[in-house]
């Protein structure tokens, strides 16, 4: 796990670069991943699955999945065995669950503990002991588990679930797939039906994976986009064969090089284009970026493509805060080709980008302005005036990351497009997300 040890720190200087150029594939879908383990230890019988990303968080996953009761066993490259205990079997863990830098990880399991009969401690990193669980403590207590939490609703926390659980009807008060899969899965051993009511949709892979695992899942969509999701409890999970797409949020970091150095032409094959997670991609073609899906298709039950990237003369814009769910992660990202385009570009609605794993508001301002560029930070967003493609001229001053793998991968790619790079405190977390990132990206300098 990463560590906050500040002596034990990992900086690099990510330095200007001529075209990137080639094909590349980003390892497996996060998202999916942590699912897959999860429902994998919940089903009765040997999950398999390919294309699994081996980063930190999906890691601390398998490790707490193991703690309850299932096998996870690594077979090779990205392919692995889950034999699952079945629903409401799993075994109270002997130690702290150690989830390290993942959110995803401490609110799904969470969800998981709340309607068995076992009582289990959460300890989390630096930056995760940050985050707030209030939004999952609420509706897992109405459901009956018992939360003692540190103040302000924080890991580390005990939590002793509860046995029957006791089925709610849910709105969601922000737009959060964490919060929504929390309840589902706790839905999965609590007699009779729960229900979400998500006003904003976010990523759906929960649901897509549930129903391919056997529950009994229905969603309806009413005329406002609302969605009401129901999940039958007490539910049998049937073993599934799994191949990962890859994911887009580490797509993302390429996507924007390609974009942002002058003469880049790159394939990244097999990206997942589920369309709660395509956001970036419609948000920089509005910026002028030549993005093109080469080879569509299905795998795992998502849609896929090759993305062709090359690249592009970006103008900023007002970005619509609607597609922000869609996009959460993919921000830092953004705001770094937001930097490199000609223009002002607007962002607003982010609110959520100050709870993950730093304030990904406050702190990429304060990246990008110690990179040369022009920022200003808003209550809710951040407004950049970009350099219309000329190099950050760089502070000399190092990046701080703050723990957060997004952060240290998004100035990485700025430094490619710099005057004379752009000094990273900190790169360690990113193997929490995308192990192989400096690798690729140094294969694709050529
Ligand atoms: O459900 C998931 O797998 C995730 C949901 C999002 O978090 P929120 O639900 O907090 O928005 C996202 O930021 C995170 O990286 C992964
Ligand atoms: C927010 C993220 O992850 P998590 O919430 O799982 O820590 C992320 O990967 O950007």
């Amino acid at each position: 796990m990463s560590s906050a040890d500040p002596t034990q720190m990992r900086p690099r200087r990510f330095l200007p670069t001529g075209p990137l150029t080639g094909r590349i594939r980003v390892p497996g879908d996060k998202s999916i991943s942590h699912r897959s383990i999860m429902l994998g230890a919940l089903a009765v019988g040997e999950t398999r699955v390919t294309g699994l990303l081996e980063g930190e968080d999906v890691l601390a996953t398998a490790a707490a999945m193991r703690a309850m009761g299932a096998s996870v066993e690594r077979l090779g490259d990205g392919e692995w065995r889950v034999s699952g205990v079945g629903v409401g079997a799993l075994l109270q863990p002997e130690a702290a669950l150690d989830m390290g830098n993942s959110g995803t990880s401490t609110r799904l399991l969470m969800g998981l503990v709340a309607s068995h009969p076992i009582t289990a401690s959460f300890v989390g990193d630096a930056s995760l002991s940050k985050r707030p669980m209030g939004r999952v403590i609420e509706p897992l207590s109405r459901m009956g588990a018992d939360f003692t939490a540190s103040p302000g609703g924080t890991l580390p926390l005990m939590l002793r679930g509860a046995a029957p659980a006791v089925p709610i009807e849910y709105r969601l008060p922000v737009a959060s797939a964490q919060v929504k899969s929390a309840i589902l899965l706790a839905g999965l051993n609590t007699p009779g039906i729960t229900t979400v009511i998500e006003p904003v949709p976010t990523r759906d892979h929960s649901e897509r994976m549930l129903r391919g695992f056997g529950a009994q899942l229905d969603v309806e969509t009413d005329a406002d986009g609302v969605r009401t999701i129901r999940i039958v409890g007490e539910a049998e999970l049937r073993p599934q064969v799994i191949e990962v797409p890859g994911d887009p949020s580490s797509a993302a970091f390429f996507i924007v090089a390609a974009l942002i150095v002058p003469g880049s032409d790159v394939v990244i094959e097999n990206v997942g284009l589920n369309p709660t997670r395509a956001g970036l991609i419609e948000v920089l073609r509005l910026m002028g970026g030549q993005i093109d899906e080469l080879n569509p298709r299905e795998v795992g039950g998502e849609p896929v493509a090759d993305l062709h990237v090359r690249h592009s003369v970006l103008t900023g814009i007002a970005v619509d805060p609607a597609v922000a769910p869609s996009m959460i992660d993919e921000f830092p990202a953004l705001f770094v080709a937001a930097a490199l385009a000609q223009g002002r570009t607007v962002t607003t609605g982010l609110d959520e980008l100050r709870v993950k794993e730093s304030d990904r508001l406050a702190v990429m301002a304060a990246a990008l302005t110690a990179a040369g560029a022009r920022v200003s930070e808003t209550e809710d967003g951040l407004i950049i005036d970009g350099t219309g493609g000329d190099p950050l001229p760089g502070t000399g001053h190092a990046i701080a990351t703050h723990l957060d793998h997004r952060i240290a991968m998004s100035m990485a790619v700025a430094g490619l497009v710099s005057t004379r790079g752009v000094e990273v405190d900190d790169t360690r977390p990113i193997a929490t997300s995308f192990p192989v990132f400096e690798a690729l990206l140094d294969g694709l300098r050529g």
